[in-house]
C-alpha cells in the first residue's frame, strides 16, 4: 500500500536544456478507446511550484501518474539539473491525494518511516540513529512532535505533511503533488503551502502541484497550468486567471481583473 509514497525514477533519452528543467513531451494516455490525455508539453522549472488546475475528470492526477511512470502512456520526460551532473533520470517524489489505510490499526508516524525507509521489520525496536533521522524528516514539514502519533488520529492537514516528509527523504529532484479535494483546513492548507514555498527555495526543486484551491494557486504559483486533456492555456497566474478559458471554465464573473480577486475568495476557495 504504501509503494505510491516511495521514490521512482523516469527514464530519458536526451538532455532538455542549459537550465535545471523537468520537460514532459508529447504525454499521452489513451484507456480503452478513451483519449484521458492528449499530446501534453510543459516545461517545469526547478526552484518553482508549478500548479495544474482543471475541471474534474481533466486528467489531473492521471497526468502525474503517467510522469511517475505508473500507468501505460506515450511521450518523453527529460530532466536536466544545472550542471549538468544528473541529466536524465530525475528522483521523483509524489504526495498521492490520499492514503487508504485502516483507521484503528495501530500503526504510528514512525512506524510507517520504518517500513518505508529500512528494509527492517516494522516491529524491531528503533534504532537511535533510525529516529533522530525521522526526526529530522518530520521536522522538515513541521510535524516532529507527530512522531509517535497512531496514523488513524492525524488531521487530514497532518497526514498531508506525514506524506510530504515521506516524499523527501531522500530529497527528490520533481515532486509531484495530488492535492486532497476535502479533509484539510485553512490553516492546515496555509502551512502546507508554506512548506512548500520553502521547499522550492531552499532545495532549488520543481514542484508540480494539483490544485482545486484557486485562491492559494493565485497566491503562490509561479506558473499555473490550465489542463483539460490537454494543455489550454499556461503562464503565471495572472495570464491564466485573467484568460477567458479560466474564467469560463472556473463559472468565474468576467469583467474582474486577477489584481482584483488575488486574495479573496468564497469559503470554497473559488475567486469571486
Ligand atoms: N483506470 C481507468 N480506467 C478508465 N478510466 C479512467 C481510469 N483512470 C482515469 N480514468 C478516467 O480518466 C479521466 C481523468 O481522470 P483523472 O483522475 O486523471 O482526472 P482529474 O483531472 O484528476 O479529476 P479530479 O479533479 O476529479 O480528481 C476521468 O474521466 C476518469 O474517469
Amino acid at each position: 500500500m504504501f509503494r505510491t509514497i516511495m521514490h521512482h525514477h523516469a527514464a530519458s533519452s536526451e538532455d532538455c536544456a542549459k537550465l535545471c528543467c523537468t520537460k514532459i513531451e508529447n504525454f499521452s494516455v489513451k484507456i480503452g478507446r478513451m483519449t484521458i490525455l492528449d499530446q501534453v508539453n510543459l516545461h517545469i522549472h526547478c526552484g518553482q511550484l508549478t500548479a495544474v488546475i482543471g475541471p474534474n475528470g481533466a486528467g489531473k492526477s492521471t497526468l502525474l501518474k503517467a510522469v511517475l511512470g505508473e500507468i501505460p502512456h506515450q511521450g518523453t520526460l527529460h530532466y536536466v539539473d544545472a550542471k549538468g551532473k544528473h541529466t536524465g533520470h530525475p528522483v521523483i517524489g509524489y504526495v498521492p491525494q490520499y492514503l487508504r489505510f485502516d483507521v484503528s490499526a495501530p500503526i504510528s508516524v514512525m512506524d510507517i518511516f520504518m517500513a518505508c525507509l529500512s528494509n527492517r521489520p516494522v516491529w524491531i525496536f528503533p534504532t537511535r540513529p533510525l529516529r533522530r533521522r525521522v526526526l529530522r524528516s518530520l521536522a522538515r514539514v513541521h510535524a516532529d512532535h507527530l512522531i509517535d502519533r497512531r496514523l488513524g488520529a492525524l488531521s487530514g492537514g497532518e497526514l498531508q505533511r506525514i506524506l510530504l516528509a515521506l516524499a523527501l527523504d531522500p530529497m527528490p529532484d520533481l515532486l509531484l503533488l495530488d492535492e486532497p479535494v476535502s479533509g484539510v483546513d485553512q490553516n492546515g492548507l496555509e502551512l502546507f503551502y508554506e512548506i512548500l514555498s520553502e521547499l522550492r527555495a531552499k532545495e532549488d526543486m520543481a514542484i508540480i502541484l494539483i490544485s482545486h484551491d484557486l485562491n492559494m494557486v493565485a497566491r503562490h504559483a509561479d506558473q499555473v497550468v490550465l489542463l483539460n486533456h490537454g494543455v489550454i492555456t499556461s503562464g503565471t497566474p495572472e495570464e491564466v486567471f485573467d484568460d477567458g478559458r479560466t474564467r469560463e471554465m472556473f463559472g468565474m464573473l468576467t469583467g474582474g481583473s486577477f489584481g482584483q480577486w488575488k486574495g479573496r475568495g468564497d469559503d470554497c476557495g473559488n475567486p469571486l
